[in-house]
C-alpha cells in the first residue's frame, strides 16, 4: 500500500531515520569547498573527521528533530516538531496488564504503525502515528499520547505474532499499517512514544572530553562565507580572548557541524572560547566541568534548540562562582567570529543574596572588570536600561514583579534564577512573570531540588526547556503515574518494572541538562567536619506536660482516625514546643485562652488540665533552663565552646521565632553576645548581618539564625560550631542550615550538634528525615513537604508515643547487638577514624527484605554511638554536657584534611 500525506513518520522509525532537514538544499548552500585553506585553516569536513565529530555539514542532522524558520532578522528560530504532540505514552502498564487478561503466558509485541478510519480507497490518507501492541489474539492500538483509540480481539494469534513492517490491520474501525517493530525496552521505557528528544540520538559531549579537548586552530570557516576575501583579511584579526594553550587554560567545547549550520549563517570563523585565567585559575575541578556543562546547555550544544540548564549542585559547591565565570566568559567571547554570546544577563535571587551576588562578582573578577547592577529600593530597573555601563542585573525575586515591565522592555541574552527551586510551582506570580521574558537561556541553581515532588519537578523543567517533557497531561500519563504507581506498596511486578523503567528514562532524559554533584567533590578542600546527634533527656516537668497531652481526647480521636480539620497537626505542634521548652506550650495556652472564641476547638481540648500541671507560679516569660533537656544541654554545650574555643563562634538555629526568642534570652542571661537574622530582618540588612557576624572583628559569639527566614545561600564560615536545636519534618531545611558553615572559606574543624529530646516525637521525626535523605538519588523525592504530609493512623500511633525507658529509640529500631550502655565499648578511641571495624555494625543486616528497621536508618551504618553517662568522652565538647545526655551517635567527614583548606 502505498501512503499519500504520512504523518510524521513519513521517513519511518523515529529512533532510526533522519528527521530534520536544514534550510534550503544542503548541497547548494554548503559547497565543496570554495573558501581558500590557509595554513592555519582546514574544512569543517576534515575538522570533523580530525575530531572524530560524527556529523558532517551536508547530511542530514540524525541528532534533531526540529522545524526551523529564519526570521528576516537572521535570529535563528527552532521548534520542536512534537510540541504540541508532547512525548507520549501510555498509563501505567495499561496495555501489558490488560492483554495479559486475554492471555496470560503470550509475550507481548509492540509495533509503530500509522493509521486512518477504514476505507476502500487505494490511495489512503494517514491520519495520524500509533502504538500497537499485540498480545495473543488481541490488540490495541494506542495514539501517541498514550490513549487508547482502539482495541481488538479474536484475531488469529499466529497472523499476530507474524506481524512486520508493510503489513496492515483492522483495528476497531481503524485501518492501520505497521511501520516497524518497537523493543519492548522502548515501549516500557517511553521512548517510542517520544519524538525524538533526547532519545538515543541526543549526543551530549562528555564532560571529561570536552575538558581535555586540545586547542584547534581558531581560523576556520564553516559554511560559505558572505564575502570571501573580507573573510580571510578578517580572520587575522579572530583570535581567542586567552591563551587556550596556556597551562591550566580552560578552553570551552567547539561547536559541532550542525550547530554551525544552525548558528553560524554568516559563516565566520569558528574561535576558541577561553575562560579568562583571571577567573579559572580559581576554579575548582569540578567547577571547570560546571562552566563547561553550563556553556553547552545554554549554547544548545547538549540537546538541540534548547537553551535550559539547571544546576543542582549540593550546597557550598560554588553555584554562584560557576555562573560568574559564564557569564565574564560570554560577555567578551563567542566561538562565531569572536562575537560576545550576551550583552545582558539576568540575575535574580531571594532578596537575601541580592549584595551577595555582587559581592561575589567583585570577589572573583574585581572591581574594575565588570559593573553590576542591583536593583533596590534606591536603585531602580529604570537606571540599568537608560546606562551603558552595566550588562548584568541582580534582582530579588520580589522586585521582578514590581519591576516587570522595565525588565520585560530589556533584552536580556541570560536568566540565571538563584534558588529557583521556588519556581517549582508554575502557577505562581514570580513564575508566570519570569516565564514571560523571551530570553530562552535559562538557568537554575538550585541546591536542593531533590524534595519536590514529581510535578514539581516538571515545572522546573518546564521552566529552562519549555515542552521538552511535553505537555502535563502527557507527563503525568508517561511519568508520574507509572512511577507513582510503581512505589505503592501493591504494585504488581510488571508495574514496577515499568515505573523503573520510565523514571530511568526521566532521568537520562533530563540528566542531559541537569548538572548535581555532591560534596564529597569539594570535601578534600574543607576542613574536617564533626557531626554529633545528640539525645538530651526530658526534664521531669516536661515528662508530666507530654503524659497529660498524650492522654487528651483530641490525641485519642486522632488515633481512631478522625482527622477532618487536622487536628494531628496541632498535636504535633504543641509536642514540638513542649520539646524546645514548656513555656512556649504554657504561652500558646495562655494566647489560646485569651481568644476563647476561636474556631480551634481541638486546640483548647488538647489543652483541657494542661496548665494544672505547671507549678502555681510558672509564666511563660520567667522561664528556666532547668526545666527544658535540650536547654540545658545547649547551656553547657555553649560554656564548653566559650571556654575551650574561645576565638571560635556559633550559629544556633531554631525554626521558631518564639524559640528563637528564649535562646536569645538565654544568650542575654549568660552574657553572651549575639547577632540575628530571622523572617522579620530587613531583607536590606541581612548581608550586612552576615559579613560583620564573618568579620574576625566580630563582637558577637552567637549567630541566631531561623533556618526557614534565612537559611538559603548564606555562608556563615565565621562560625565554626553550629546547633540545630529543634528540627524539621523536611531534611533539606536542617541540611541548608548545616551548609551554611561547612563550606568554602571555613577555616577551623566545623563542629554540628542537633538536639534532640530522647523517646518523644523529635526522634520520630529524624528517623523519618533520614529516610528521605536516602531517597535523595532518585528523580524526585515523592514524599511532600511538611503540612501536606499523610500520615496513617499506625504513623500516627508511633508519633504520639512517649518512649521513657528508652535511651534512644533511634538506636533500638537499628537492632543493633551492642550493649552501649556500658558493657562493650562502642565508642571509637581514636575520634579521627571512621568506626568500620568495631565489631558492633549499626543496622547489619540493612537492606534484608525481612529487615523491621527502615532502610534509610542505614545512614546510620557508620557512625559511633555511644550513651552519654560514660566516664570520659574523647570529644571534650561533649564530654561537658555529657550529665544531660542520654545518647549520641557522632561522624567525623574529612578526619585527615589539614585544618585549613588547600
Ligand atoms: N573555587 C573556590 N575557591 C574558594 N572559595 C570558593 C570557591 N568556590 C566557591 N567558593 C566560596 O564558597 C562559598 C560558597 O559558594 P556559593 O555561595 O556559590 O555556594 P552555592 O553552591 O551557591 O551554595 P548554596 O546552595 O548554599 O547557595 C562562597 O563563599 C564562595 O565564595
Ligand atoms: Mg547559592
Amino acid at each position: 500500500m502505498r501512503r499519500s500525506a504520512a504523518p510524521s513518520q513519513v521517513l519511518g522509525n523515529v529512533a532510526k531515520k533522519p528527521k530534520f532537514t536544514p534550510p534550503g538544499k544542503c548541497i547548494a548552500v554548503c559547497p565543496k569547498n570554495e573558501t581558500k585553506e590557509t595554513d592555519q585553516e582546514m574544512t569543517l569536513k576534515e575538522r570533523d573527521e580530525k575530531e572524530g565529530s560524527a556529523s558532517k555539514i551536508c547530511v542530514q542532522n540524525q541528532n534533531e528533530n526540529f522545524t526551523q524558520s529564519v526570521e528576516s532578522t537572521g535570529k535563528v528560530k527552532t521548534k520542536a516538531s512534537f510540541s504540541n504532540d508532547g512525548l507520549n505514552l501510555p498509563t501505567s502498564g495499561t496495555a501489558k496488564e490488560e492483554a495479559t487478561q486475554e492471555a496470560p503466558d503470550c509475550l507481548a509485541k509492540y509495533f509503530s504503525v500509522v493509521w486512518c478510519k477504514a476505507s476502500k480507497k487505494k490511495h489512503k490518507k494517514w491520519e495520524g502515528d500509533a502504538i500497537l501492541i499485540t498480545k495473543g489474539k488481541s490488540v490495541i492500538l494506542k495514539d501517541m499520547e498514550g490513549k487508547d483509540i482502539g482495541r481488538g480481539t479474536g484475531y488469529k494469534a499466529k497472523e499476530l505474532e507474524s506481524l512486520e513492517e508493510g503489513q496492515t490491520l483492522m483495528v476497531g474501525g481503524k485501518e492501520i499499517e505497521v511501520m516497524s517493530v518497537i523493543s519492548a525496552d522502548d515501549f516500557s521505557s517511553g521512548r517510542c512514544f517520544q519524538a525524538g528528544i533526547g532519545t538515543h540520538d541526543t549526543v551530549p559531549t562528555a564532560l571529561s572530553q570536552t575538558n581535555m579537548k586540545p586547542f584547534c586552530k581558531p581560523f576556520k570557516n564553516v559554511c560559505q562565507p558572505s564575502s570571501k576575501d573580507n573573510t580571510l583579511k578578517n580572520s587575522q584579526s579572530y583570535k581567542p580572548r586567552h591563551d587556550p594553550n596556556a597551562s591550566n587554560s580552560l578552553v570551552m567545547p567547539r561547536p559541532n557541524a550542525s550547530h554551525q549550520w544552525t548558528f553560524n549563517k554568516a559563516g565566520l570563523p569558528v574561535v576558541d572560547v577561553v575562560v579568562d585565567p583571571y577567573i579559572a585559575n580559581s576554579l575548582r575541578p569540578h567547577q571547570k566541568e560546571g562552566v563547561i556543562f553550563l556553556y553547552e546547555c545554554i549554547m544548545g550544544m547538549r540537546v538541540s534548540g534548547r537553551f535550559g540548564a539547571i544546576l543542582a549542585d549540593e550546597m557550598g559547591l560554588g553555584k554562584t562562582l560557576q555562573c560568574i565565570a559564564l557569564v565574564w566568559t560570554l560577555l567578551r567571547q563567542g566561538a562565531y567570529g569572536c562575537k560576545p554570546v550576551l550583552k545582558r544577563a539576568l540575575i535574580v535571587t531571594p532578596g537575601s543574596l541580592v549584595k551577595n551576588w555582587k559581592k561575589e562578582f567583585q570577589k572573583w573578577l574585581g572591581s574594575e572588570r565588570i559593573k553590576v547592577f542591583t536593583v533596590d529600593q534606591d536603585h531602580k530597573a529604570e537606571e540599568f536600561t537608560g546606562s551603558p555601563l552595566y550588562s548584568v542585573m541582580i534582582i530579588s525575586y520580589e522586585m521582578v514583579l514590581r519591576s516587570l515591565d522595565q525588565i520585560q522592555a530589556v533584552e536580556f541574552n541570560l536568566l540565571i534564577c538563584d534558588e529557583g527551586h521556588r519556581l517549582k510551582n508554575s502557577t505562581i506570580k514570580t513564575t508566570t512573570a519570569l516565564t514571560s521574558l523571551s530570553c530562552e537561556r535559562r538557568i537554575i541553581l538550585t541546591g536542593t531540588p531533590i524534595q519536590n515532588d514529581l510535578q514539581e519537578f516538571y515545572a522546573l523543567i518546564e521552566f529552562v526547556n519549555p515542552g521538552i517533557l511535553g505537555s502535563l497531561s502527557t507527563y503525568r500519563k508517561i511519568y508520574e503515574e507509572p512511577i507513582v504507581r510503581s512505589r505503592e506498596p501493591s504494585a504488581t511486578k510488571e508495574e514496577k518494572e515499568l515505573g523503573e523503567k520510565r523514571a530511568a528514562e526521566l532521568t537520562r532524559l533530563t540528566g542531559l541538562f541537569i548538572l548535581r554533584r555532591t560534596q564529597e567533590v569539594i570535601n578534600k578542600f574543607l576542613p574536617p567536619k564533626k557531626e554529633s546527634i545528640i539525645f538530651c533527656r526530658p526534664t521531669a516537668l516536661q515528662l508530666e506536660l507530654y503524659r497529660k497531652l498524650l492522654s487528651s481526647q483530641v490525641i485519642t480521636s486522632c488515633l481512631q482516625g478522625r482527622l477532618e480539620n487536622s487536628p494531628h497537626l496541632i498535636c504535633i505542634g504543641a509536642l514540638k514546643k513542649l520539646c524546645n521548652h514548656p513555656c512556649l506550650l504554657l504561652k500558646a495556652i495562655k494566647e489560646k485562652s485569651c481568644d476563647p472564641m476561636s474556631e480551634e476547638h481541638d486546640e483548647s481540648s488538647l489543652y483541657e488540665g494542661v496548665i494544672d500541671v505547671f507549678p502555681q507560679d510558672y509564666t511563660p516569660d520567667t522561664f528556666s533552663e532547668t526545666d527544658s533537656g535540650k536547654l540545658q544541654v545547649l547551656v553547657k554545650l555553649l560554656a564548653a565552646i566559650r571556654e575551650l574555643n574561645s576565638s571560635e563562634r556559633v550559629v544556633l538555629v531554631s525554626n521558631y521565632t518564639q524559640t528563637l526568642n528564649v535562646l536569645q534570652e538565654t544568650c542575654k542571661r549568660y552574657g553572651y553576645s549575639y547577632t540575628r537574622l530571622d523572617g522579620n530582618t530587613p531583607v536590606s540588612q541581612r548581608q550586612q548581618i552576615v559579613d560583620t557576624f564573618n568579620s574576625k572583628f566580630s563582637p558577637a559569639f552567637i549567630f541566631l539564625l531561623s533556618s526557614k527566614a534565612g537559611g538559603v545561600g548564606l555562608n556563615l564560615v565565621g562560625a565554626s560550631h553550629l546547633i540545630l536545636y529543634d528540627i524539621d519534618w523536611n531534611p533539606a531545611t536542617d541540611i541548608q542550615a548545616m551548609a551554611r558553615v561547612w563550606r568554602d572559606g571555613q577555616k577551623h574543624t566545623v563542629h554540628i550538634y542537633r538536639l534532640l529530646t530522647t523517646g518523644s516525637i523529635e526522634e520520630k521525626i529524624y528517623q523519618r528525615q533520614i529516610s528521605k535523605q536516602d531517597l535523595s538519588g532518585a528523580v524526585v523525592d515523592l514524599s511532600k513537604t511538611s503540612e501536606h504530609i499523610h500520615f496513617s493512623t499506625e504513623e500516627l500511633k508511633n508519633l504520639f508515643t512517649l518512649h521513657e525507658d528508652s535511651s534512644c529509640v533511634t538506636h533500638d529500631l537499628l537492632e543493633c547487638d551492642c550493649d552501649c550502655m556500658g558493657k562493650i565499648d562502642h565508642q571509637n578511641t581514636s575520634s579521627e577514624k571512621p568506626s568500620v571495624s568495631r565489631s558492633c555494625q549499626l543496622g547489619q543486616n540493612h537492606g534484608k527484605p525481612n529487615s523491621k528497621k527502615p532502610l534509610s536508618m542505614s545512614q546510620l551504618m557508620q557512625w559511633k554511638h555511644f550513651a552519654g553517662q560514660r566516664q570520659t568522652l574523647a570529644d571534650p565538647f561533649l564530654d561537658r554536657i555529657k550529665e544531660n545526655v542520654s545518647f549520641i551517635f557522632q561522624n567525623v567527614t574529612n578526619s585527615t584534611s589539614p585544618p585549613n583548606k588547600t
